[in-house]
């Protein structure tokens, strides 16, 4: 079994022992549409001029289309406050998605050096009182690089966010011989020309992979297949959903509903109410047409 750690234009860059084989993928795969992605782990034979091609993709765990990776462990949420400010409704459909995926969360806010006093604490809460695994940085401060380490330890992870919020400075912080390109304007001249940047896997050692994805700044909604899985996948309100008085109670104009119940005694916060709200609306507008 070998592993796609690269692609880029319809060449597949696989995993064999301690070398890399450019491949390409089986014209059976497109007939089928399918395509390989980083992270697929695949059945590979070796040309005789030393290129190789894709024969076989194995059973995915799970699979992200934004960005297009499979059979990951995790994805670290990179978020920050200020610079770029934080939209949590953004936030949210990528919590959305993820948990439609069925893959681990942590939650990374970034640059807290830049906060000057409490007044953003309540987003932290928020999160932290649905269950979600946060942490707090700040690349300005060498102290939280080794428990965050940790947090990438024996898993392969996707590093995941808005532009501009850090993340490739997280990660070469955090180990030391990656050397990610960062800072805004050499990323701008090169994501300028609609090029989509290349998705790579990078070792850090036999059981450690970590994925730099490129930021995005919006997410649309095309993954949704049924408008119950939104409800079904904001993950607090799975608990005061069993005191609903309809069993397929949608949370907005029904009578006797546990979510808004709980939204009103303050156990769901209205941000994330709202947005649920949002989102719900968006998704039928798009579906009217
Ligand atoms: N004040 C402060 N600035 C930071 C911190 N981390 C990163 N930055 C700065 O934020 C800018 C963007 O950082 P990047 O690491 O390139 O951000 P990115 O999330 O990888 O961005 P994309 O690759 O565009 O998705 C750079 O100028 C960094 O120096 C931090 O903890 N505090
Ligand atoms: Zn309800």
């Amino acid at each position: 079994m070998n592993k796609i750690i690269k692609s880029h234009r319809g060449i597949y860059y696989v995993e064999n022992k301690n070398d890399i084989v450019l491949s390409k993928a089986r014209g059976v795969f497109r007939n089928q549409n399918i395509k390989p992605v980083v992270g697929d782990n695949v059945k590979l034979f070796i040309n005789d001029d030393g290129t190789g091609y894709i024969d076989e993709i194995y059973e995915r765990k799970n699979q992200l289309i934004r960005p297009p990776i499979a059979n990951i462990d995790q994805v670290v949420v990179v978020m920050s406050i200020v610079s770029p400010n934080i939209n949590l409704n953004l936030l949210d459909r990528y919590l959305l998605m993820l948990e439609k995926s069925k893959i681990d969360i942590k939650i990374i806010f970034n640059k807290i050096d830049l906060l000057v006093n409490d007044d953003f604490n309540y987003i932290f809460d928020i999160y932290r009182n649905i269950g979600y695994d946060i942490f707090l940085n700040s690349n300005k401060d060498s102290k939280s690089k080794e428990y965050l380490k940790e947090i990438f330890n024996n898993k392969i992870t996707a590093v995941a966010g808005p532009s501009g919020v850090g993340k490739s400075t997280t990660l070469n912080s955090i180990f030391e011989d990656l050397d990610l390109d960062t800072g805004l304007i050499s990323k701008k001249t090169q994501r300028g020309k609609h090029t989509t940047r290349t998705v790579k896997m990078l070792k850090i050692n036999e059981t450690t992979y970590i994925i730099d994805t490129p930021g995005f700044s919006s997410l649309d909604l095309t993954f949704i297949e049924d408008r119950s899985e939104i409800k079904d996948n904001f993950v607090e309100f799975k608990e005061f959903s069993a005191n609903c008085k309809f069993h397929n109670c949608f949370h907005i104009n029904e009578p006797s509903c546990g979510i808004k119940e709980a939204v009103k005694l303050g156990d769901i916060s209205d941000y994330r109410y709202n947005n649920y709200k949002l989102i719900l609306e968006e998704y039928d507008s798009i579906r009217r047409y």
